[in-house]
């Protein structure tokens, strides 16, 4: 479908983009297809140009709050992704024994093996004004660290970065809401049983399993419409007012890292999407929302492209391979 039908009177492309996500939301389920289309419309409309003009580090710089004795291919995973689909730096934040691990698994990584620290806090702090977005969980664990993480929390929102929580980091989100609470920068990317946890602590009672769209909202909405995604056969996503699904085609292998896949390139992509809406760009639309679709979509195409080639083999460094052409063939064709 043109994307220009059903709007003919719309010469304005950022009412155009509002327009068609106005009607996506408000659509039920029976048209996924189109409605995934016009999703995509916005998310193409927030990647920025390659040009001769920029400077290293515009594209974005990335922070990844993970990585402990456990826990070193989650953070890789998710630093790597945010490279892979754009972003020109990528940082993780880790602990001692983890740092010399993950640096050798990539060169290209700027590994900070800060998180055991005394003064962790300000050492991450002392970052903070050269990144554009953090993603907070993959690989942390959840031991004292997270106190920590919780104070670099604070420390982000005042400098209004966008963050994603993910894995561990929702550990600490179920523990202690208000980290993030009412952030509208703040996106939330559970798998069910991280969803399952954080309802139930905010909710006091046990998750309505028949109704998952409903369940997906009241999150939001407790958690001060922050927007919220829930991942599984289609991923759910909400800022409180609507929810949308991303069914964009994966496959059935569900090999561990794919959700750091995901946390990794939401992290570039919301980014991408708050640097589009302060430039006007585009209006009347959650950027969170647009970085999580995107994100989302992302995901399973890569999913879908390594399962063709290596079926029940398929692992998330299969995935990772597969970015470049998946973004390709999503965003830019
Ligand atoms: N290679 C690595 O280093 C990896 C590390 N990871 C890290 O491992 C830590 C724990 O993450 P988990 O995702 O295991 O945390 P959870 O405590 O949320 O465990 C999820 C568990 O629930 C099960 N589960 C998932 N979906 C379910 C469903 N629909 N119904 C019933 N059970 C379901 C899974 O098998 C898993 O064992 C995090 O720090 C995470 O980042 C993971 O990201 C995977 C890869
Ligand atoms: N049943 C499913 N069918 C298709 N895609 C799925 C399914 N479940 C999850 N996914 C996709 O896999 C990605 C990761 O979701 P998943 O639930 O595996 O996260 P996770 O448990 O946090 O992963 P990780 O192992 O990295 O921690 C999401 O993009 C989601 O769309
Ligand atoms: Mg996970």
């Amino acid at each position: 479908m043109s994307l220009l039908e059903g709007f003919p009177h719309l010469k304005n492309p950022t009412l155009f983009i509002s327009s068609v996500f106005e009607r996506y939301c408000s659509l039920g389920s029976t048209s996924e297809r189109g409605m995934d289309d016009d999703v995509l419309s916005v998310v193409k409309s927030i990647i920025p140009p390659l040009t001769s003009k920029k400077h290293k580090g515009q594209d974005g710089r990335i922070g990844i709050i993970g990585g402990c004795q456990d826990y070193t291919g989650a953070p890789y995973f998710a630093a790597i992704s945010a490279l892979k689909v754009g972003a020109d730096l990528s940082h993780v934040f880790c602990t001692k024994d983890a740092a010399a691990v993950i640096k050798s698994y990539s060169p290209e990584l700027i590994v900070h093996p800060v998180l055991d620290s005394p003064n962790a806090v300000e050492e991450i702090e002392k970052w903070l004004p050269r990144l554009h977005s953090l993603v907070v969980g993959p690989g942390l664990g959840r031991e004292d660290l997270l106190l920590k993480t919780a104070k670099v929390i604070e420390k982000s929102k005042a400098k209004d970065i966008p963050i994603v929580i993910d894995a561990d980091g929702l550990w600490l989100a179920t523990q202690q809401p208000s980290v993030i609470q009412g952030y509208q920068k703040g996106i939330l990317t559970p798998n069910f049983m991280e969803f399952t946890r954080l309802y139930e602590a905010l909710h006091h009672e046990p998750m309505d399993s028949s109704d998952y769209q409903r369940s997906v909202m009241q999150l939001s909405v407790a958690m001060g419409n922050i927007t919220v995604v829930l991942k599984g056969e289609r991923d759910l996503i909400t800022d409180g007012s609507k929810v949308i699904s991303c069914s964009t085609e994966g496959s059935g292998r569900r090999c561990g890292g794919q959700g750091d896949l995901l946390s990794g390139s939401m992290g570039v992509l919301a980014h991408w999407a708050y640097a589009a809406s302060a430039a006007g760009m585009i209006r009347s639309v959650n950027p969170s929302v647009v970085a999580a679709f995107g994100a989302c979509a992302l995901t399973r195409q890569c999913n879908s492209q390594a399962f063709q080639q290596h079926g029940r083999s398929t692992t998330t460094s299969d995935m990772i391979q597969e970015i470049g052409s998946a973004f390709k063939k999503l965003f830019e064709s």
